[in-house]
């Protein structure tokens, strides 16, 4: 049990019981105990252990201990210099009388002789603490539900409702919501379902940034399908009390099914679904089980439970894997801060209701405000509103709306995300200049997305899908791709003819790719198809990490002089396509100013004239030869000749030799890849989401 957690919760509320139980108590045994200097006044009535005094008259029973082992016998009288200690009971009258009497008392405590009753003082409140949490644990095994009424509310633990939220009230995240159409059906008439045994995702993960409607969501498939919503806190979980968050889970599975079809919204699973280990100093053991709960309360679902667990998080990437494996969270839904069109229809969803003087321009609004979610923005109308009530006005007008937008923007952690005006521009040209290369060049995926809104620590993004899974690539794939990263910094030269930062990320791929090419890849004409240095397995990444060096210097100047041609290949590649294309880079660059992100059919009207560069040379493999004695390539051309001339073959393959002798030295028992390449696993995913 951590430090933390014993002031959070329940445990608080224990404390303060104790506390007060045993200051009554402390009252009541008269637990600070006076010594009283006597005089003749007072009369002992018993003797040695004496058990009641008289004094002045008065009489009662008092746990007397005589200092310096002076002995008494019943009836005398007690000389001046005892004193006496009031014990376990202290008689009123007895006290009063002492008072009269005006007998000194002192405050310190015996010494050693009231042992009984100091033990006495410190074993209740343990037993009472041992008491309560005996209670609270024999609670929490039965009936579970009940235990947390105690302390924290069990309302504020899981909360059970009916929202009335409906789709109609999330704008601007029409890709999520139409993901979620479907749980919305299932959750409708789950027997439809059962009927033609479809499987039902169980788990649904919504991710993005804080504010951006993850919960209003969730609670809107609920508000649509009108089935109860349960919902609690990840961290509401690992706040509990030890041994609870487990039972938690089971508690609020169990309210969920019973009442199903349900929907269990869990916030910030990131609380409970870190991954395991990882927890500081070592793991959190209570975490864990709660965890471990969750999935197995997962595991058991089956086609007739018709729960659907949806779960939010800003924080996808620390998540355990295991709750992203398939019959969990297998339906993950990213929801991203809005674009400004997005932004307008948030923007329209919560200025109902409130009275805009005329010429107020939502849309407008939506371009002052690019980065921000859509709290910030329903923020930002109430804060207008406050604004215009304040003032006595009745309608809210532009500089009510302008004002509260600098406030919402200056918000502590909004700040950064709102970018600068230029910033924005380098990006956006950044972002087309890798689109445009990668549509233009010949070997590489379409662009589907583009988008110059942060995300993650990214200023913007260009995501271009393979259409089948790829397991291998070829060396044009290879050098296009490398265009396609360069395109972004080449982008930035030609029109700001002064790079940022921004392209560091690209140009650390295409050398890592460059560099793979060379080293593992056998695709550089002068070091051929030897593998070079150790580790560095990373396929398409190169072998900068853990890159050890088991070849001469000579051959390293080589191998930086291969790479840095291939690097040099793919900047001019890329600077080809876009001083040829200039006139569509601006054009690219202006709408994704004005509209931040364009899809793919955006994107393929504005490319409908691009001016492609031809189809890349036939690059011959000297793959077989070493380093030293690669021989002059012969065409079919001099074959001929030689032949026709009934000269000895010259000592060389022709290019088609050469591919096959390429092709039987390739990869014989990995049917489907590319002769020499070796790609391990995940080969593929370089190639969607890069920046
Ligand atoms: N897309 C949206 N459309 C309309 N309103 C939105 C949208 N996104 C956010 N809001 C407004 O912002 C409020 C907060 O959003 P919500 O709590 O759903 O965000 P969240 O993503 O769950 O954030 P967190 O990660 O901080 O929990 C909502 O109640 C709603 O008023
Ligand atoms: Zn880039």
């Amino acid at each position: 049990m951590n430090v933390k957690k014993l002031f959070k919760g329940p445990f608080i509320w224990i404390i303060v019981v104790v506390v007060l139980i045993g200051a009554a108590l402390a009252t009541l045994t008269g637990g600070g105990q006076s010594k009283i200097d006597t005089s003749e006044a007072l009369t002992l009535l018993k003797n040695d252990q004496v058990v009641s005094a008289k004094v002045f008259g008065s009489e009662g029973r008092v746990d007397m201990v005589l200092k310096n082992d002076y002995t008494t016998a019943d009836g005398t009288k007690a000389g001046k210099d005892v004193q006496f200690y009031f014990g376990a009971y202290r008689a009123p009258t007895l006290v009063a009388a002492i008072d009269n009497a005006g007998l000194k008392s002192f405050d310190d405590q015996p010494a050693s002789n009231n042992f009984w009753s100091s033990i006495l003082s410190l074993l209740i409140p343990m037993v009472l603490i041992g008491l309560i949490f005996w209670f609270l644990f024999a609670r929490m095994q039965g009936g579970g539900s009940k235990v947390m009424q105690f302390g924290k509310s069990k309302a504020k633990l899981i909360t059970k409702d009916h929202p009335q939220v409906t789709f109609n009230d999330v704008a601007g995240a029409d890709e999520a919501v139409e993901e979620l159409h479907e749980i919305k059906e299932f959750l409708q008439d789950p027997g439809k379902f059962a009927a033609v045994g479809a499987k039902i995702p169980k788990g649904v993960l919504l991710y993005g940034p804080p504010g951006t409607g993850k919960t209003l969501l969730a609670r809107a498939v609920a508000g649509e399908s009108g089935v109860p919503f349960y919902s609690i806190s990840g961290s509401d979980f690992v706040e509990m009390f030890v041994g609870v968050g487990a039972s938690r889970v089971r508690d609020l599975f169990e309210q969920a099914k019973t009442n199903s079809p349900a929907i269990i919204f869990v916030d910030e699973i990131d609380a409970v679904g870190r991954h395991r280990g990882a927890g500081i100093g070592g793991g959190n053991d209570e975490r864990e089980q709660t965890l471990n709960q969750l999935l197995v309360e997962m595991d058991g679902f089956d086609v007739k439970t018709n729960v659907i667990l949806i779960a939010a998080t800003n924080r996808p990437d620390v998540l355990d894997p295991a709750l992203l494996r398939p019959g969990r969270f297998d339906r993950q839904i990213s929801v991203d801060a809005p674009d400004r069109l997005g932004r307008e229809q948030i923007l329209k969803v919560h200025a109902k209701g409130k009275p805009m003087a005329p010429g107020v321009d939502l849309n407008a609004v939506a371009k002052k405000t690019p980065g921000y979610t859509g709290a910030d923005l329903a923020n930002v109308l109430n804060e207008a509103a406050l604004l215009t009530a304040r003032s006595n006005a009745q309608l809210i007008d532009d500089r009510a709306l302008d004002e509260s937008i600098d406030r919402v923007m200056a918000g502590p952690q909004k700040r950064t995300r709102v970018m600068k005006e230029l910033e924005r521009k380098i990006t956006a040209y950044h972002e087309g200049g890798h689109a445009l290369v990668a549509a233009a060049m010949h070997n590489t995926a379409p662009v589907t997305k583009i988008t110059i809104l942060p995300r993650g620590r990214a200023l913007g993004y260009t995501m271009v899908v393979p259409e089948d899974d790829k397991y291998s690539v070829t060396r044009n794939e290879l050098l296009d791709n490398m265009a396609y990263a360069m395109g972004g910094r080449v982008a930035e030269e030609i029109v700001f003819h002064d790079p940022s930062t921004g392209a560091s990320n690209d140009i650390e791929k295409a050398t890592g790719t460059a560099r793979a090419m060379v080293t593992q890849y056998g695709m550089s004409e002068r070091v051929g198809a030897v593998k070079l240095g150790t580790g560095g397995g990373e396929p398409f990444l190169g072998a900068s990490a853990g890159h050890d060096r088991d070849y001469s210097e000579s051959v390293a100047a080589i191998v930086d002089a291969e790479v840095r041609k291939l690097i040099d290949q793919a900047h001019d590649d890329a600077y080809a396509v876009l001083i040829e294309n200039r006139d569509v880079l601006d054009r690219l660059a202006l709408e994704l100013l004005e509209r931040e992100t364009l899809n793919q059919a955006e994107i393929a009207a504005i490319f409908s004239d691009l001016r492609r560069p031809a189809q890349r040379e036939v690059w011959l493999s000297k793959a077989t030869r070493p380093v030293s004695d690669v021989p002059p390539v012969i065409t079919d051309k001099e074959r001929r000749d030689a032949l026709a001339a009934g000269e000895p073959l010259p000592d060389s393959l022709s290019p088609q030799e050469q591919l096959a002798g390429a092709h039987l030295q390739g990869d014989v028992d990995a049917p489907g890849r590319s002769p020499g390449i070796d790609l391990g696993q995940g080969g593929g995913e370089q190639l969607p989401g890069r920046r």
